[in-house]
């Protein structure tokens, strides 16, 4: 029988290539995340019903996949020049401790890099491949997320509701991408998904309160320590959100199915704002934040399948 002592380490080490391979996706799977790829994913579902909303009757395949990378691309920049700049405050939070950057499986420079790069990939084919309006929009998203909006969250609690003017106008950017304009139409989807995010982020910062406060980032729990400012601001928004789900019907955007699906949908929100106000809890922002992953995917997917008669 083989003695114990004589197995080596390349009896059970996985052979040299394998492990170059492992290393190699790791490398990727550490650079993807500063994308934050599920984010770009939902921005990107927003982009395509601007688009397909403008062009309706005839869309061209070809300038609405230049609009989904390019825009994709952007997003993706802003997330990582996001993380690139908050790498000291994300250390100190436990949801983002585990990022690439704090756990210096990146570095400042590379991260700084890829932003800078995908940024330019971005901007460059949404001009060549979309049009001036779009990438001009898409220009503005990016400066706003990474210039105005991140260096105002450990300043003011009002960082969100400037936040979510970027967060609002993906859409907006396929709107422009088809159309070549920015009309009352673009306005209505804009706002849909603007007033969306408060109970959105809302909820979050409920959640994630204790943490926001390690990491010196001012989100409203933070100076609302029982929630009933919180809470009813996030009910005030979600009743705005009502009507404005409606607008895509009144204007001739949509038709009644859509009509009849926004109404139902808002109210189910609304629902979910008003019992996390009636008694603030982590189970209550939990059913909050998601009631909110439902009602936007629904809402834009009725918009769609649901043309004017
Ligand atoms: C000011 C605006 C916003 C803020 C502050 C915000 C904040 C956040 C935070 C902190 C999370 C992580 C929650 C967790 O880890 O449990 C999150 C998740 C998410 N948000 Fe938002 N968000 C905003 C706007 C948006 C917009 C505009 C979209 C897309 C249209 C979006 C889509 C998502 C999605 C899909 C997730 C889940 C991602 C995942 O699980 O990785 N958010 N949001
Ligand atoms: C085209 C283009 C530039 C699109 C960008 C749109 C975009 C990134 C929307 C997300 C909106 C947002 C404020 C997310 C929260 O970031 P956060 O910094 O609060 O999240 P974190 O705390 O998890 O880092």
């Amino acid at each position: 029988m083989k003695p114990a002592a004589t197995i080596s380490q390349s009896d059970i080490a996985p052979p040299a290539h394998e492990s170059a391979l492992a290393a190699i996706s790791g490398r990727a799977r550490d650079y993807a995340s500063l994308t934050k790829p599920r984010i770009v994913f939902m921005v990107l579902i927003t982009v395509v019903v601007g688009y397909v909303l403008g062009a309706r009757g005839g869309p061209h395949p070809a300038t609405l996949l230049s609009t989904l990378v390019g825009t994709g691309l952007v997003a993706a920049s802003a997330s990582c020049l996001n993380q690139w700049m908050e790498r000291a405050r994300d250390a100190r939070m436990r949801r983002t401790a585990n990022r690439a950057l704090p756990r210096k499986r990146v570095s400042p420079r590379e991260a700084s890099i890829l932003g800078a790069v995908l940024g330019c990939a971005g901007m460059a084919l949404l001009l060549a491949g979309a049009n001036v309006p779009a990438a001009a929009v898409a220009g503005t998203t990016l400066a706003m997320y990474v210039l105005v909006y991140t260096p105002l969250k450990p300043r003011t609690t009002l960082n969100t509701a400037i936040g979510a003017i970027p967060g609002a106008l993906p859409p907006v950017i396929g709107w422009a991408a088809s159309t070549g304009t920015i009309g009352m139409e673009a306005f209505a989807l804009f706002l849909i998904v603007f007033l969306w995010q408060f109970p959105h982020f809302l909820a979050i910062a409920w959640l994630y309160r204790e943490d926001y406060a390690r990491g010196g980032m001012r989100m409203l729990p933070n100076v609302d320590p029982d929630g009933s400012i919180t809470a009813r601001q996030a009910t005030l928004y979600a009743l705005s959100l009502v009507p404005a789900s409606l607008l895509p019907t009144m204007i001739g955007l949509a038709g009644h199915v859509y009509f009849t699906g926004a109404l139902l949908l808002s109210l189910a929100y609304l629902a979910a704002a008003v019992r996390f106000w009636a008694g603030v809890s982590d189970a209550g922002a939990r059913r909050l934040l998601r009631m909110s992953f439902l009602y936007l995917p629904l809402v834009l997917l009725l918009l769609v399948l649901n043309p004017p008669a």
